[in-house]
């Protein structure tokens, strides 16, 4: 018999998901999986608990709750050899890599995917010793998610994150980096540098279009020094996926890139604060299995081609 580890965050978004809880473990019982439930408690619960499911080999690890959720939960499967299948269930306030790989928010039809047993094996990103599914980077631009507070981002949703970033556009300031990527160098003073595993990142669906989860590349995007007015023609740009042309960026790909800062730099990881820069960062080719739906195959094969 399969085995599942439900791995969920209580707190997660609106707090829907522990109603529908008794109704998601039948449907898995009912799929011939044998199913345990884990409800995290704090920050790093969801890490423990996807170790401690790796050890007890379970088959399948279903990370319920935001991007911050499932974060914790490839953190705590990336390093093992025998990893678990991971199903996704999008509760959260922020759910964009739920989006990236087409899972609807709909917790039944999230679990119609996961039950559905299509799986696709997507790279992920290790940055010093953290992983990430969506982005990390650096800048002052990218400090924003940790400075919002939880109570808000419940409340508000994605709102808050653009009302805090208004907020914050006047305090922008430049930093001089260099950048190694893949045996070549980039420097510059910089606003803001983005090392994209997912083209769909904090509302921007377009961030970065060509993102592939397959090819073991991440889609390196900077933003050189620019003044207010340069930074909001290109943040309407980038809302639209037209922001690549622009002088202000400079777009590459590559599979290690090596970021160093002369000024103190923190480092966001999946929207989270991740230490301080330098740091390392590598592609890991398809390295987490997913349960994802027939059309997500659809669109990537369409990428590729
Ligand atoms: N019981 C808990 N109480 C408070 N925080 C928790 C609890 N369980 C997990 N957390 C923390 O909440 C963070 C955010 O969770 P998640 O991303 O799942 O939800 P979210 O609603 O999208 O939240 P956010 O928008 O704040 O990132 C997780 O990274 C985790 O550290």
């Amino acid at each position: 018999m399969k085995r599942a580890r439900i791995i969920y965050n209580p707190t997660s978004g609106r707090e829907l998901f522990k109603k529908e809880l008794p109704n998601v473990l039948e449907r898995f019982e009912k799929a011939g999986y044998e199913t345990s439930v884990h409800a995290t408690t704090a920050t790093g619960d969801a890490t423990e608990a996807a170790r401690v499911a790796v050890e007890r080999e379970f088959d399948v690890v279903v990370a319920a709750g935001g991007d911050g959720t499932i974060n914790e939960v490839i953190n705590g499967i990336a390093e093992r050899d025998n990893r678990p299948k991971l199903g996704i269930i999008p509760v959260g306030t922020t759910n964009d890599f739920a989006r990236a790989i087409s899972i609807p928010r709909n917790i039944h039809k999230a679990v119609d995917i996961i039950l559905s047993d299509n799986i696709r094996a997507l790279d992920i990103g290790r940055v010093n010793d953290q992983y990430f599914m969506n982005i990390a980077g650096g800048g002052k631009l990218t400090e924003l998610s940790y400075e919002v507070p939880s109570k808000l981002k419940t409340v508000l949703g994605q709102l808050a994150y653009y009302l805090k970033g208004i907020e914050m556009l006047p305090s922008l300031r430049p930093t001089k980096v260099k950048i190694e990527y893949d045996g070549e160098f980039f420097e510059d003073e910089i606003m803001l540098f983005l090392v994209a595993n997912t083209n769909s990142v904090g509302g921007f669906e377009k961030l970065a279009p060509a993102a592939s989860m397959e090819d073991g590349l991440f889609d390196l995007l900077i933003l050189r020094k620019a003044n207010l007015a340069e930074f909001v023609r290109i943040a309407s740009l980038a809302l639209r996926g037209a922001h690549l042309e622009d002088e202000r960026i400079f777009y590459t790909r590559a599979k290690r890139i090596i970021v160093h800062t002369e000024e103190k730099m923190q480092l966001n990881v999946d929207g989270e604060f991740g230490g301080l820069l330098p740091g390392d960062f590598t592609n890991l080719r398809q390295h987490i299995e997913y349960f994802v739906p027939i059309e997500f195959e659809k669109y990537n094969e369409k990428e590729d081609s």
